[in-house]
């Protein structure tokens, strides 16, 4: 488990981190979500005692990152795929990390075989591409087979497939009952990513939930409604519930009433229907609803979103 108590960070007049406590758990995949300066790598070097908090604490299962006897064999993080030193190979790379960290040398076959490294084991890791950067950079994340994983923003800059690779890996940890935190600012990749959901703006906690109660909580759930007989269903509704029409192209959308109750009330009435569907909020609408009315914030969300449709393009 992970815990931030209290987290802050300042550098200078920039407050990074503000008074976060969050609590993250094994067997599912949190994403960390936010917009990018909203403070997530901040957290997660602290979490790796790479930067100290000016208060509060960040615990790797009850401890510091500095008090762990083994660190890599407790938590492992990608955090910068390019960092790996250009001229080595991918096994020259993992090996090294495997030596200094008192790991046996043969897990690092097993490592490259989990993340399908193994052809190109022997090459340059300058030549790769980012995609296997990122494959390399998680295959030393998982050297000590760590119970606890970091990875920052794993999915920027990959293709369809990369990204679909990343999105199974980390659930693929997670079913193993391991603690998976993934940050992103990429909003709809999260909600197909994360079941749980930590979300920071601005360095402070804007919702801790589980993916479906946080889209559930801040958007709201209307039910789209077609019929032949649109005004007589109308009628009916209105006469008989305090729900709140709204028209879309040729259909009704209704609030406040569920699909079966404005089923009940349309057979009482004798109303044909041709469509009755429930329509869920996106994840965007949520983030939207939950960051109010920041303009920055806004500006961050549509460059999120664009950054989204580029990547599926
Ligand atoms: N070493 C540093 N010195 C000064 N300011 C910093 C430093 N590191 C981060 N910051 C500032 O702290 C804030 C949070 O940055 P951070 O990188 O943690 O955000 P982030 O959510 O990870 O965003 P991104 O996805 O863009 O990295 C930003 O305003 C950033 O400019």
């Amino acid at each position: 488990m992970i815990e931030a108590r209290g987290l802050t960070k300042r550098y200078g007049k920039t407050l990074a981190v503000n008074d976060l406590s969050f609590t993250v758990q094994p067997g599912r995949v949190t994403g960390f979500l936010g917009p990018n300066g909203a403070g997530k790598s901040t957290t997660m070097r602290m979490m790796l005692g790479l930067d100290n908090p000016t208060s509060g604490v960040a615990l790797i299962d009850g401890k510091n990152y500095r008090e762990l006897h083994n660190p890599l064999r407790k938590i492992g993080a990608l955090l910068d795929a390019k960092w790996v030193h250009p001229n080595r190979s991918a096994y020259a790379h993992l090996q090294w990390m495997a030596v200094s960290n008192k790991i046996p040398v043969r897990r690092v076959d097993e490592v490259l075989e989990l993340v399908g490294l193994t052809a190109v084991a022997k090459k340059r890791a300058g030549g790769f591409s980012l995609g296997m950067s990122q494959r390399l950079g998680i295959a030393g994340a998982l050297l000590g087979d760590p119970e606890i994983l970091l990875f920052d923003e794993p999915v920027n800059g990959l293709d369809p497939e990369g990204i679909l690779w990343i999105r199974k890996f980390m659930h693929r940890l997670a079913d193993e009952g391991r603690t998976v935190l993934v940050s992103s600012h990429l909003l709809s990749e999260m909600s197909l990513t994360a079941q749980e959901l930590v979300v920071i703006g601005r360095g402070k906690l804007i919702a801790q939930s589980s993916t479906e109660d946080f889209i559930h909580a801040a958007t709201e759930n209307t039910v789209k409604v077609r019929s032949p007989q649109a005004s007589k269903l109308r009628d009916a509704l209105m006469r008989t519930t305090n729900a709140t029409l709204r028209d879309d192209a040729d259909a009704l959308v209704v609030s406040g009433l569920d699909a079966a109750q404005i089923g009940e009330i349309a057979a009482a009435n004798q109303v044909v229907l041709h469509e009755l569907s429930p329509q869920r909020g996106s994840l965007e609408e949520a983030f939207m609803q939950l960051t109010g009315d920041s303009v920055e914030y806004h500006t961050e969300l549509a460059q999120a979103v664009d950054q989204l449709v580029d990547v599926n393009r």
